[in-house]
C-alpha cells in the first residue's frame, strides 16, 4: 500500500473536510489533537463517524490522530476512531511503547465485539526521551509507520525547528523504523512552511533519497509535490528495468558484478532497482 502522502485535517473543520477526498492524498489524517482548540475536542470525536466517511468516498486510508496528553481523552479518541472504521492511529507524544500497549489492549476487545480488523499504529516521536526509545516504539504492538513532530519535538528541547536541529533527530527517527521494518514518514525540515514549494521540493527528493516512504502535510497544495517526489520518475523506471535485464544476462552467464552504462552493479544494486519497481508498481 503505498503512502506518499498523509495529508492532516483538523476534525473540527468541516469546510476542509468536506472535499478533503479530491486532493489526492493517498491518506487522511483527522485530526483531534492539536489543530482542533480545547472547546471544540469533543465536538470533532463526536463526528468522527460522519468525518470517517466523508474523507473516506475517495479511497484513502483513514487514520485518526487522537490526544494523548490525558489517558481518559486518549481511550476516548481511540474507541471513536474505531467505531468509526478508521484503519489507523496517528498517536502523538510517543515517550516509550508503554501507550502503545494500553491502546492495543483497549481496543482489542473493541474490535472483537464489533468484528473489526485491528487498527494499526503509526506512533508520532516528540520529545528526546521518545528519541532514545524509538527502537523499541518502532517494535511496539499494531505499529506499522514512525515519524517525527518536529514543532514539538525542537519545542520540547528548547531549541528552534530549524532543518539542522531536526536533522539528526529525523534520522535516528528514521533508522528505528528501518530497523523494525516499519514505513518511515517525513523530510528532513520542519512542515510549517508549506508554501515554499520550491524548498519542499529539494526536501522532497532529499528524503526520498535517504529511503522516507511518504511525509505528511497540513496543506493540499502538497500533496502532488508529494505523490510526486515520493514515486520513482519514469526515467527511475526505465533504467531500472535495462539494469535488471543486464543482471538477468549475467546471471545466466554466471557473472555476480558487471558495468551497466559506465557504472559497477552487483546485487544490492539489483536488489534497489528491484525495489524500485516494486514501488512504482504501488
Ligand atoms: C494551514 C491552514 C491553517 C491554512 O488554512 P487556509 O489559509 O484557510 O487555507 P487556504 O485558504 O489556502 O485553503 C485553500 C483550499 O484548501 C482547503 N484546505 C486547506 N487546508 C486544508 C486541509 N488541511 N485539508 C483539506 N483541505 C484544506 C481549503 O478548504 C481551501 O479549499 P476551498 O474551500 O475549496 O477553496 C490549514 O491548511 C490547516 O488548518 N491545515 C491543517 C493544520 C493541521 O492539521 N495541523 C496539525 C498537524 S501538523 C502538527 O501537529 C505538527 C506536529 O505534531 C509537530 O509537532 O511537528
Ligand atoms: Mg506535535
Amino acid at each position: 500500500m503505498r503512502m506518499r502522502s498523509l495529508l492532516y485535517v483538523p476534525g473540527s473543520s468541516p469546510r476542509f473536510l468536506e472535499k478533503a477526498h479530491e486532493r489526492g492524498a493517498d491518506a487522511i489524517i483527522i485530526d483531534l489533537e492539536d489543530a482542533v482548540a480545547a472547546n471544540e475536542k469533543d465536538a470533532a470525536r463526536a463526528a468522527l463517524g460522519r468525518s470517517v466517511a466523508m474523507v473516506g468516498r475517495g479511497g484513502a486510508q483513514i487514520i485518526v490522530r487522537i490526544n494523548t496528553h490525558d489517558v481518559p481523552a486518549m481511550l476516548a479518541d481511540a474507541a471513536a476512531a474505531c467505531e468509526a472504521g478508521a484503519q489507523a492511529l496517528y498517536i502523538p507524544k510517543v515517550s516509550s511503547p508503554d501507550v502503545l500497549h494500553r491502546l492495543d489492549a483497549h481496543l482489542r476487545p473493541l474490535e472483537e465485539a464489533a468484528n473489526r480488523q485491528a487498527m494499526r499504529f503509526a506512533p508520532l516521536i516528540e520529545d528526546p526521551a521518545g528519541l532514545l526509545n524509538a527502537a523499541s516504539i518502532a517494535a511496539g504492538p499494531r505499529v506499522f509507520a514512525l515519524s517525527a513532530g518536529g514543532e514539538d519535538l525542537a519545542t520540547s528541547m528548547g531549541a528552534q525547528p530549524t532543518p539542522e536541529v531536526l536533522r539528526v533527530p529525523k534520522l535516528m527517527i528514521h533508522y528505528a523504523a528501518k530497523a523494525a521494518g516499519v514505513l518511515s514518514f517525513g523530510l528532513l525540515r520542519s512542515t510549517a512552511d508549506y508554501a515554499d514549494r520550491q524548498a519542499l521540493a529539494a526536501a522532497i527528493a532529499e528524503a526520498k533519497d535517504f529511503g522516507f516512504d511518504g511525509a505528511t502535510c497540513i496543506h493540499p497544495s502538497v500533496v502532488p509535490l508529494l505523490n510526486e517526489g515520493f514515486s520513482p520518475s519514469p526515467e527511475e523506471i526505465e533504467r531500472a528495468r535495462r539494469l535488471i535485464d543486464a543482471a538477468d544476462q549475467a546471471d545466466q552467464a554466471g557473472i555476480g558484478a558487471f558495468t551497466f552504462e559506465g557504472k559497477f552493479v552487483d546485487r544490492p544494486i539489483v536488489t534497489r532497482a528491484r525495489a524500485l519497481l516494486a514501488r512504482a508498481a504501488g
